[in-house]
């Protein structure tokens, strides 16, 4: 019988749901990055293998609603825990069993259970051990499983737990879909994650990116997009001296979209001042929150 649902990674930001769902698909589907709270979308990526498909979806880091893109991110949260066959509970291994317990203790779960222990190539094999086993303990979850999502560990032993949980149903998507998400989407997102690689603290939580036009021309895709700031320091920071700065975002963008739409791009970048976009409801629909 083939076996087939959705399940759906929850855990406090920077737990490492996005490199886990990377390291799974095997695609660069999510962004990464170490600051915290990057994903702000449901990523969906579909794993489809003999006898079994799986849809994932990476969920926003579980905060407080002090934006009202924060409040958004929440309703992804539970939007999600609504949906989900299966709910893979993920925890740094460095933080606190106790704490990470109390938070999935909160979101009141009635779907299966699976408790991810992740960075285990932080701690030591015996702390490890110990860890899983007072995990364990809490008596929640169907399996606790250790892995290093970085080092691509304990992949396995997590879906084969993962597939035990799953229902009895045909495929959703046909076989070679990687994600529900149009590529526009992940364009977007590859040049967010540039301007959180390149620019300090404030700018990229002021930033949203959308794009404005995709065209498949003979010999290339032309791509353009704006990225939308709060202040016009951020523009001019965003530019930088003669547009050296908006160029590096720019390059750096293009080599990573080429690579993840295997074409040739022509990479076009606005910068545009919309104040207060993250507190403005018919701004964030516009931008797809
Ligand atoms: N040492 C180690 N670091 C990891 C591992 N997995 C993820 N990281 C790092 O932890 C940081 C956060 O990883 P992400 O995957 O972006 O975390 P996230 O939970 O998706 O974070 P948000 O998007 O903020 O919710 C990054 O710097 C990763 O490189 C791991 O197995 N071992």
């Amino acid at each position: 019988m083939h076996k087939a649902g959705f399940v759906n990674i929850f855990g406090k930001p920077n737990a490492g749901k996005s490199t886990l769902l990377n390291a799974i698909i095997g695609e660069k589907l999510a962004i990464i990055s170490p600051k915290v709270q990057t994903t702000r979308h449901r990523i969906t990526g579909v794993l489809t293998e003999p006898g079994y498909q799986i849809v994932f979806s990476d969920t926003p880091g579980i905060i407080d609603p002090k934006y009202k893109l924060h409040e958004k991110m929440m309703g992804a949260v539970k939007s999600a825990l609504e949906d989900a066959d299966v709910a893979l509970l993920i925890m740094d291994a460095k933080d606190s069993l106790e704490e990470n317990l109390e938070l999935f203790e909160s979101l009141k779960l009635k779907v299966p259970v699976i408790l991810i222990i992740n960075k285990m190539d932080n701690i030591l094999k015996a702390d490890m051990e110990t860890l899983v086993a007072r995990a364990e303990a809490w008596g929640k979850a169907k399996a606790v499983v250790p892995v290093s999502a970085m080092q691509k560990k304990g992949l396995k032993e997590l879906m084969a737990a993962i597939v035990a949980l799953l229902p009895d149903a045909n495929p959703f998507y046909p076989e070679d879909t990687l994600t529900d998400k149009s590529t526009r989407f992940f364009v977007a997102e590859i040049i967010r994650e540039k301007i959180f690689q390149l620019f300090e603290e404030e700018i990229p939580y002021h930033t949203t990116v959308i794009v404005t036009q995709f065209q498949e021309k003979q010999t290339l895709t032309k791509i353009t997009a704006e990225i939308i700031v709060t202040r016009e320091t951020q523009k001019a920071i965003i530019l930088g001296e003669k547009g050296k700065s908006i160029r590096e975002v720019g390059t750096l963008a293009r080599q990573d979209i080429e690579k993840f739409i295997e074409r040739k791009t022509f990479l076009e970048l606005f910068v545009k001042v919309r104040g207060k976009w993250r507190d403005n409801d018919l701004y964030l629909k516009e931008y797809g929150y």
